[in-house]
């Protein structure tokens, strides 16, 4: 896997922000979080359309960020050259589907965003010969701090990439995966991996309590805790595994902590999870075929 990039290979000199209009087919959580971090970065309101059935989350994406919002996915996707698919994979054939007439007279780069839901599929039900790139972004893009791992199919040429990714990097740096069937283990690791944190945050919010704290004591100190790791995770050069060998005092409370984990199988556990993630996103691409 390639490392975090600013720079997709063969990016053509261009305007960031203004080159094509957008459309967000689905304006539910992850496509505002786009939206949000498009329009921040200075792209241009007016290029951005969203198709949203729900009138209350139409009406908050006009307010809040002044974008131009639709009902249905066609009168979204009409007019513009990007379309981000950001429905989830349950009805993206359907949405697909309907879309075709419009996708092969108008060819525009199609991003997805959706779990499990492949190229080879999104081509195929919006009838063929189409630059495809399949995104996997997360919720921290709603601050700006997410992370994309991104796949394009044969069919999308260098500039299309340099598009891509530049939609992506409007909420956080991007990694491009050359082989789309491990997609799912970025879904997997990145895509869930907020939620896996939450969880974390959770218990050692609850241990904390059962130990004594206060609700608010534990929280804050979870919180500044998690921040501070993840900070310095980011910004050390060590890897995770020294930086826990320095708090780790030999005889000390933190060796305590892991030898507890250690034996409960905490490695082997959070390698079941991300495998049965990978696998459901497997299962989401076949079930919805
Ligand atoms: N929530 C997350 O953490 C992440 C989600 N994803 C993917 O992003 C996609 C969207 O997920 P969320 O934003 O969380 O879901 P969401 O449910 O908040 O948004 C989906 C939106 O699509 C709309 N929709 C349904 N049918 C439509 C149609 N025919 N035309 C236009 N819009 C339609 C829904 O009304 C809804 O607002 C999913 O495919 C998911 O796999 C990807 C990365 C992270
Ligand atoms: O749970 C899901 O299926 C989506 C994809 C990654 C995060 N949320």
């Amino acid at each position: 896997m390639p490392a975090a990039s600013n720079s997709p290979t063969g990016a053509r000199s261009r305007v960031p922000g203004l080159d094509n209009a957008i459309a967000f087919i689905g304006g539910g959580n992850m496509a505002r979080s786009l939206i949000g971090g498009l329009v921040s970065r200075g792209r241009p309101a007016t290029a951005i359309r969203v198709a949203e059935p729900v009138a209350a989350l139409r009406d908050a994406l006009q307010q809040d960020f002044g974008v131009h919002c639709a009902e249905h996915a066609s009168a979204a996707a009409e007019g513009a050259d990007v379309w981000v698919l950001a429905v989830k994979p349950q009805v993206m054939r359907e949405v697909c589907t309907a879309l075709l007439p419009l996708a092969q007279a108008r060819r525009p780069l199609v991003v997805s965003i959706a779990a499990g839901i492949t190229t080879a599929q999104l081509e195929r039900w919006l009838g063929g010969d189409l630059p495809v790139v399949r995104a996997m972004p997360n919720t921290p893009a709603l601050l700006g701090a997410g992370i994309t791992g991104l796949f394009a199919n044969a069919r999308t040429d260098a500039a299309q990439r340099a598009d891509a990714d530049e939609l992506l990097q409007a909420v956080g740096p991007t990694v491009w995966i050359d082989d789309e069937a491990t997609m799912d283990a970025v879904t997997a690791v990145s895509g869930s991996g907020p939620a896996y944190v939450f969880l974390l945050a959770e218990a050692m919010q609850a241990a904390g309590v059962a130990q004594g704290l206060s609700p608010d004591a534990a929280r804050a100190l979870v919180q500044q805790t998690l921040l501070g790791a993840s900070t310095m995770l980011v910004e050390q050069s060590e890897p995770a595994d020294v930086l826990r060998a320095r708090v780790t005092s030999p005889g000390g409370t933190t060796q305590a902590a892991i030898e507890t984990f250690e034996a409960g199988g905490f490695r082997e556990l959070v390698d079941r999870a991300i495998a049965a993630a990978t696998e459901r996103g497997r299962q989401l691409s076949a079930a919805n075929d």
